[in-house]
């Protein structure tokens, strides 16, 4: 059986959620299932509906890796993916989701608008629950390349560059390798401790 990767997101107008379908591909292309999902809103006007379900606790926990990706929040992750993690609460108690490998990534409006500060920060839930975290290797050309989106940290996406602002949601070149080399890395891991 393939090993699966959970790529769990919060997106409100379609970037994150953008990065997430990348990273998916970049799974799939290392032989392994990519499962997309998404987090339930708690605002009472969501703009964008994503494309995908709800997760399930039974999807966390059945998953061999798992990806989470929320958009910068006044540097910090939404608090849609806040109120997610506080709900976990039962598998924390239970070691549900020990060493199983994680990462993170995110989109903001501004390059430096706190992208590293959201991705470290979303990394504290994953290992409290004694996951093992997984970044972006310097080995990828792209991370030196890139004028846009993409740390060591995770992948991410700057949401005001050239092509977003005039066409919407619009990954860079580099922004996007990055996640396909993620998803990738995130596929081996997953198989390697199935
Ligand atoms: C309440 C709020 C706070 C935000 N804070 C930041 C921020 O601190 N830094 C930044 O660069 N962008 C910030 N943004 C912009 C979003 O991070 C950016 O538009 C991102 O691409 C949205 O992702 P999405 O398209 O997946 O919803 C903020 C947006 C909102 C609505």
């Amino acid at each position: 059986m393939p090993a699966q990767v959970l790529i769990l997101y919060h997106s409100r107008h379609g970037s994150v959620q953008l990065l997430a379908e990348k990273i998916a591909i970049g799974v799939q292309s290392a032989g392994a299932e990519a499962l997309l999902r998404t987090v339930a809103a708690i605002t009472p006007n969501p703009v964008h509906s994503p494309a995908h379900p709800v997760v399930s606790k039974a999807e966390l926990i059945q998953a061999n890796a798992i990806a989470i990706g929320s958009p910068v929040r006044f540097g910090q992750m939404s608090v849609e993916m806040k109120y997610f993690w506080e709900q976990t609460t039962d598998l924390w108690l239970q070691g549900a989701l020990i060493d199983k490998p994680a990462g993170v990534f995110t989109a903001s409006s501004s390059m430096h608008g706190g992208q590293e500060a959201n991705l470290l920060g979303m990394m504290l839930p994953l290992l409290h629950h004694g996951m093992v975290l997984l970044g972006q290797p310097y080995d990828a050309p792209a991370l030196h390349q890139t004028q846009s989106g993409g740390t060591p940290y995770g992948p991410t996406h700057v949401s005001t560059h050239a092509g977003s602002q005039q066409q919407g949601p619009q990954l860079s070149n580099h922004e996007s390798i990055l996640c396909l080399e993620f998803g990738k890395r995130l596929a081996r891991f997953a198989g390697k401790l199935q």
